[in-house]
């Protein structure tokens, strides 16, 4: 395949609603817009950290950096045959996963497009329509998640997840249950709040049949986690802990979870999320795609990604409506069905440009060609 130039577009998003985690509170998303040039056609990725190192190390600008100075040199001046030589070309480059993921995202939309198949299929994936859930963030009270829970369960998603910590968590899902039963699909992540010191309050949180408790120990634990696992009966899901296919091998061997959260970026990209997804289907582990509050872009690869056999728990791709006033893609991520997406069929990502709200976001442009890398 050929990859004549890349461009690299900052843009700053505004959410609807100031949206709270773990890592602090986000009011727009600040990321990179990555376009893939090649024999005529554009594939897109987008950067997904946030813009400070609280989920994981890396933040905009690193990403900014790594790509300006090593990657997208290394992917023009090398030969670029299929999607999967782009994470065999950073192999020698430590971690800097997100950075990784927005380039050979591009990358494998490009490709799908240069083929004139879905990235769906480019993945091998053979849904044509998924469940989605919704993450609700951090609120002030107990009866605010509640609340927003309602409007969630209204619009049909499949899943809902909430955000525990110390503190905030019995009373929460106490709550929750009284008022939607047990039926409600509802899951909790904890984004490492805890410790094994408070094994006592996550085993009361044993008993309200929740689907998973997402990554409640240290984000880069899986032997905590592994003694954790034995004492609950709910399955535990890593997020933060897993980086790389081997990461998953070993907290799989371990007994560190029963369930795996694949974040295209937190893993490095589309070619690791298929080896994590296929290790874990070999190991009867269920995965499920986690959200970084993408653009209709990064949404676009969550909803190819989960397109593939073994995500059989409903993911974070909410509709572009959750967060966004006016998507970047056109048309929006919509349900096709209350918490139900469709699978585009058309060629790449299945989305165009929205290129007047892009033009409108952009704070910083710029492209590259074989001649400025070597220049
Ligand atoms: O994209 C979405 O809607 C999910 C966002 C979300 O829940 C998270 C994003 C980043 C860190 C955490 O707060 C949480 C997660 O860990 O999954
Ligand atoms: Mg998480």
């Amino acid at each position: 395949m050929k990859i004549e130039k890349i461009e690299v577009r900052r843009l700053h998003l505004p959410l609807k609603n100031p949206f709270e985690a773990s890592f602090g509170v986000l009011a727009k998303r600040d990321f990179l817009l990555i376009s893939a040039h090649g024999e005529g056609e554009t594939g897109y990725g987008e950067s997904v950290a946030m813009p400070f190192p609280f989920y994981n190390e890396e933040t905009t600008d690193t990403i900014h950096y790594m790509l300006e100075t090593f990657m997208i040199p290394m992917v023009l001046t090398n030969k670029i045959e299929a999607p999967e030589d782009v994470s065999r070309l950073f192999e020698p480059i430590r971690r800097n996963n997100m950075a990784k993921s927005a380039i050979e995202g591009a990358v494998w939309d490009l490709y799908a497009k240069q083929k004139g198949i879905s990235l769906a299929q480019a993945l091998g994936g053979k849904r044509k329509e998924i469940d989605v859930g919704v993450s609700v963030g951090i609120e002030p009270s107990v009866e605010d998640v509640v609340k927003k829970v309602e409007g969630f369960v209204a619009e049909g998603y499949k899943k809902i997840k909430v955000k525990i910590k110390p503190g905030f968590d019995i009373a929460l899902i106490d709550a929750l249950r009284k008022r939607f039963g047990d039926s409600l699909p509802l899951m909790a992540d904890a984004n490492s709040a805890y410790t094994l010191d408070q094994m006592d309050v996550l085993k009361k949180l044993d008993q309200y049949n929740l689907i998973m408790i997402e990554q409640p120990l240290a984000h880069d634990d899986i032997v905590d986690h592994a003694v954790l696992q034995k004492q609950l009966k709910t399955p535990i899901c890593l997020d933060e802990s897993i980086h790389s296919a081997e990461d998953a091998r070993r907290a799989i061997e371990l007994g560190s979870c029963k369930i795996i959260n694949i974040k295209i970026g937190r893993v490095g990209g589309l070619t690791e999320s298929k080896k994590i997804h296929d290790l874990c289907e070999a190991h009867q582990v269920p995965v499920w795609c986690g959200g970084m509050m993408e653009s209709g872009v990064g949404r676009a690869h969550n909803i190819a990604i989960t397109s593939l056999s073994n995500f059989t728990i409903p993911g974070d791709t909410s509709a572009s409506s959750r967060y966004w006033a006016e998507d970047i893609v056109v048309p929006e991520v919509n349900f096709l069905k209350p918490g139900i997406l469709g699978v585009p069929e058309g060629p790449g990502i299945g989305y165009d440009i929205n290129w007047r709200v892009v033009h409108a976001l952009q704070v910083e442009e710029k492209s590259y060609t074989m001649a400025d890398v070597t220049s």
